[in-house]
């Protein structure tokens, strides 16, 4: 379902926005904006929609429109043009009235620098929102040791903010964002100043904790690392404008244009490339309590096989079969195939990153059967060599890779 709806959205800066958002419409480019009236184009027709409950993550490089996109959805800058849409609420066009109410119950925003009160305690700092909307001593202390234990930081309650590292500093900015419980948080390249094993602990925690709390998360970095591990989807901005929405592996197999493709060029695919993307769909099984090894066994020879998957009518994978066996069955004239089933081998769901299915693969030197939640066959990870191939194509490539599998 959609959290946040972003509609034709643009920000412009500078004394001229009507002039420069006409110019931007006859198709006149930035520089030339620029030029003429004085304007930057921050943001240029931005339509998104972010579901609840997902880390939605916005990157691209210094300067390229991930901050102003962001401050457009709390209202911190008010959009030139186009609409964003949170619980029904146009917010480029809400009252004072709505847009308090919104930066209160809604939203809470996590900022890369902190943005807490230096000389102020942990808990006052987490109860300071709290306290400008008049929220009593007791309710706001119930809250900030709720959003304190979230993060990590029970024992800190009365140090002074000051006195605390980085990391610290950056759960009490999180626990102070959290402590109001609100549906959506904006966090603004919140680990980007930490040290790097801070950074990834952070980035652990953020997860850790979304299991639990299921917020709507819009997240922006300017690191492709970071927007990977943390990203159900990722959006790339260049220059103002979006110019992909994808989850990483639809990114890193079909990158939108060129500057997409640079990007991710040499990000290591075997951790982002899942199963489904090279999953053999609707290969050769054997049918239980249907085909006899006669069959079977044909049907393995056509194609050099010595190994099929079972399944049964519903289409649960029942376990494997081998050549071998089926051969001694029919030398000894039995029908059935139950004797010589075998519980499966090595299963993986469809979302298992392939760095993960190459160890099963090379120690069975087997095919993968690929399965659902219920043990529903999906289809199978045909062959280590392909596996191994995939790992540096695009989509198109991986479809022709898989293809040519099936023709075996
Ligand atoms: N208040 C402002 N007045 C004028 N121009 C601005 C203002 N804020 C941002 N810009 C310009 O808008 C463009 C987008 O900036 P923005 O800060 O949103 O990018 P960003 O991707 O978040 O970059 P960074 O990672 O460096 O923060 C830039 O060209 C920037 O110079």
């Amino acid at each position: 379902m959609s959290k946040i709806e972003i509609k034709d959205l643009y920000l412009i800066f500078g004394a001229e926005k009507s002039r420069a958002f006409r110019k931007l419409k006859e198709g006149k480019s930035k520089a030339e904006i620029l030029k003429h009236t004085g304007c930057t184009i921050a943001v240029q027709d931005a339509n998104l929609t972010i579901n609840e409950g997902e880390i939605f993550v916005v990157m691209g490089l210094s300067g390229s429109g991930k901050s102003s996109l962001l401050r457009c959805i709390n209202r911190l800058v008010t959009p030139t043009h186009g609409e964003i849409i949170i619980n029904g609420t146009d917010i480029s066009k809400a009252s004072d009235k709505q847009l308090i109410n919104s930066r209160r119950k809604t939203m809470a925003m996590v900022f890369q620098n902190f943005g807490l009160l230096p000389h102020k305690t942990v808990v006052e700092n987490i109860g300071f929102g709290l306290e400008l909307q008049g929220v009593d001593k007791e309710t706001r202390e119930d809250k900030a040791m709720y959003a304190m234990k979230l993060v990590g930081l029970e024992g800190y309650e009365s140090q002074m903010v000051s006195e605390l590292s980085g990391g610290m500093q950056q759960r009490v900015g999180l626990a102070r964002a959290l402590a109001n419980d609100p549906e959506v948080l904006l966090m603004d390249e919140a680990f980007s100043a930490l040290d790097p094993l801070i950074r990834t602990q952070m980035q652990d925690e953020l997860l850790a904790l979304q299991t639990k709390m299921k917020k709507t998360i819009v997240f922006i970095t300017h690191d492709l690392d970071e927007a990977i591990k943390l990203g159900d989807r990722i959006a790339i901005m260049k220059d103002g404008v979006i110019v992909q929405v994808g989850t990483s592996e639809e990114i890193l197999t079909e990158p939108a244009n060129n500057y997409v493709a640079s990007f991710v060029e040499n990000v290591d695919r075997s951790k982002i490339i899942t199963a489904s993307s090279i999953v053999l769909k609707d290969p050769i099984v054997a049918r239980f309590k249907k085909e006899g090894p006669e069959v079977i066994i044909r049907k393995m020879r056509r194609k050099n096989l010595t190994l099929l998957p079972v399944v049964d009518d519903d289409n649960l994978l029942v376990g494997e079969v081998y050549l071998e066996d089926l051969l001694e069955l029919r030398k000894e004239h039995i029908k059935n195939i139950d004797s010589v089933i075998k519980q499966f081998g090595h299963t993986v769901r469809e979302n298992t990153v392939i760095e993960d299915i190459i160890p099963l693969m090379t120690k069975t030197n087997s095919p993968i059967w690929v399965v659902g939640e219920n043990k529903e066959f999906k289809g199978i990870v045909p062959l280590s060599s392909l596996v191994f191939e995939v790992t540096g194509k695009d989509k198109k490539e991986i479809d022709k890779l898989v293809q040519n599998a099936q023709d075996l």
